[in-house]
């Protein structure tokens, strides 16, 4: 166990995370020139096009240091706030972290949040400044930054420049010389942390492990702390993108892949303890949660009769994906769906894609929700998860909404407006943090439901795209909120309801409807777009009647415009969902989260 180093890296997104992965197992020898494919650890599709890490992966390398063996175990974290619970998991397997700073950028938000998970797994942090090959880099300022945010001493930081390779070697020396080597007890009964699981089409669902006492041995039957239930360990490998190696035991202080020959990727949670079935540790490591959703939208197929396959391809995605929850919903304008729970937007994104992409659907998707905690006068509490199943107002106590705690760093210039967008999402300032002369970190309390819509992107074009953001979900408060819903040709259009604070509810509605007229393509008769409260209609627009047909105007003209107007006609009605007698885009169902 002396020779062995567990580490983690953390980053902001960007920060050059991948890249310093893939350069550390270059220098340790364990691939050849010729099989580093760059960004080897970002291993899924979607990772690689959008150059971000999702699943954690992990690589277990060999290294001599003034003829000394070690082994290196790097520990790749998904540095997207969607995925903290994983990567507190993936810090709690580590006995130390590289904290990546791009050293033309600073420290930014999610360096913040990822230092905080860091430090509450009392970890060892090396800090790193990478991209020191770029003009623009500033260690020096950077390091001080480093001081000043998270108070850490950052004068021996390592400078490194992940692309050239300098620094490299000096850094992998600091891990062997700066994180402490693993503890546990070899001889007691078995227990490891499951910090990543996923689905092997050959071999079924894989656990990925730290194993903190005893060892896992192949046959052992071993048990899962959070349920009891039982299986027999089938195969053991050590980690590695191109060569995972067979083991027949992984040892205290190791980490490695448990193979147990399951169908499903639920059986084996990230944050589970393994140990042995027949003499069980009497603690787990750390707490165990199941993954916890935070926000819902509803999916639903264009065409009604592809229901089944949607539903088979969320089971499909669910093997590999257990945070993904799931349940059937009906909705009168879109017919039968999922109410889908994910761990954040950028979650939500990745399963939309995927489903669109790998199972070939064209979906509709409702805007976002968060949880509503409702307390009716009965004294039971409700969640609620979709807008339009609110209770009705006269059996309603009291609504809690989620809170989130917000960190956001940006260039001081900005700061004026940055402040005005975060008192008009109704955020309260925690704390306020010049970094430098030139940057400040602000600390706020905002409600989720005011991130949620449009607030990244806002936050983004205020700033010209410098300012960062990150957040963290903390308590539920009571809010004084209500539906707002939206009637197509005095219809309400149940898929389109949204959740806001009273006062707000009269300028969103205007700006709903008036977004709403803008999409809605003209029909044959006029169509009215109401937002209402209730029975109170509190703004309206009105659709105009498109009079004549618009192929009229082609008769006896231009044969292949007249084709071309009939096909660009039927591509668009791909895209559209009939709501009674009106035709609605789709993107008249995110419309709703638009705010001017
Ligand atoms: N000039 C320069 N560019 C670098 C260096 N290290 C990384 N980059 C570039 O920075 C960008 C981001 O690097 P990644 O390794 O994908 O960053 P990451 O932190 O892994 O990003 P996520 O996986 O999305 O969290 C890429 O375009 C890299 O080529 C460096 O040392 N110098």
């Amino acid at each position: 166990m002396k020779n062995i180093r567990n580490f983690s890296i953390i980053a902001h997104i960007d920060h050059g995370k991948s890249t310093l992965a893939d350069r550390i197992i270059q220098e340790c020898g364990s691939v050849s020139q010729r099989e580093l494919k760059t960004q080897m650890m970002d291993t899924m599709d979607i990772e690689q096009e959008r150059g971000i890490t999702i699943k954690a992966q992990s690589v277990r390398l060999d290294y001599v240091k003034d003829g000394e063996h070690y082994i290196l175990n790097l520990i790749d974290t998904p540095g997207h706030v969607d995925f903290s619970y994983e990567v507190s998991k993936s810090l709690a397997s580590s006995d130390g972290a590289l904290l990546i700073v791009d050293a033309s950028q600073g420290v930014e938000a999610q360096t913040i949040a990822n230092v905080y998970l860091a430090l509450e797994s009392n970890l060892e942090l090396i800090p790193v400044i990478n991209k020191i090959d770029l003009p623009a880099a500033d260690p020096i300022k950077v390091a001080e930054e480093i001081e000043t945010s998270i108070g850490i001493d950052a004068t021996d930081a390592c400078l490194v420049s992940a692309k050239s390779g300098v620094g490299i070697r000096e850094l992998i020396d600091a891990i062997v010389d700066r994180i402490p080597s693993p503890t546990g007890d070899p001889s007691a009964a078995t227990k490891a942390i499951i910090y990543d699981s996923w689905f092997d089409q050959y071999l079924g669902a894989l656990a990925l492990v730290r194993v903190f006492d005893g060892e896992i041995k192949k046959g052992q039957v071993i048990k899962l702390m959070s349920n009891g239930e039982e299986h027999q360990v089938l195969d053991l490998m050590y980690p590695h993108p191109l060569k995972k190696a067979k083991t027949l035991a992984i040892k205290s202080g190791e980490i490695g892949i448990v193979v147990l020959g399951l169908k499903e990727v639920s059986v084996v949670n990230v944050g589970d303890t393994i140990t042995d079935a027949k003499s069980p540790a009497s603690e787990p490591v750390g707490t165990y949660e199941p993954a916890k959703p935070f926000v819902f939208a509803g999916l639903y197929p264009i065409e009604t009769d592809k229901f089944e396959d949607l539903r088979d391809a969320l089971q499909k995605l669910k093997l590999n994906d257990s945070s993904l929850s799931y349940e059937s919903e009906t909705s009168i304008a879109l017919g039968f769906g999922f109410r889908v729970g994910f761990l954040g937007m950028l979650h939500m994104e990745v399963v939309k894609e995927r489903l669109e992409r790998e199972f070939d659907l064209d979906l509709i998707a409702t805007a976002p929700s968060v949880i509503y905690h409702v307390y009716l006068n009965s004294g039971d509490l409700v969640e609620v998860q979709n807008p339009s199943e609110l209770p009705e107002l006269n059996h309603i106590d009291r609504i809690e909404e989620p809170y989130v705690k917000a960190t956001v760093i940006t260039p001081s210039e900005y700061l004026g407006n940055i402040m005005t967008l975060l008192i008009s999402k109704r955020g309260i300032q925690e704390k306020m943090t010049y970094l430098n002369e030139d940057r400040v970190m602000l600390e706020y309390s905002l409600p989720m439901n005011e991130i949620v819509v449009d607030f990244y992107d806002k936050l983004k074009s205020i700033s010209k795209g410098y300012a960062s953001f990150d957040y963290e979900p903390t308590e539920f408060k009571e809010g004084d909120l209500v539906k707002l819903d939206v009637k197509v040709a005095g219809e309400v259009v149940d898929a389109l309801s949204i959740i806001v604070p009273r006062t707000s509810a009269l300028s969103r509605g205007r700006v709903l409807v008036k977004n709403m007229k803008e999409l809605i393509p003209r029909q044959l008769f006029e169509v009215a777009v109401q937002a209402s409260l209730g029975n109170q209609v509190i703004a309206r627009e009105t659709v105009k009647s498109m009079g004549k047909n618009v192929t009229a105007k082609c008769y006896g003209g231009d044969i292949t415009r007249k084709r071309k107007l009939i096909e660009k006609q039927k591509a668009g009605k791909k895209r559209m969902k009939s709501i009674g007698k009106v035709q609605l885009p789709q993107e008249a169902f995110m419309s709703v989260l638009k705010m001017d």
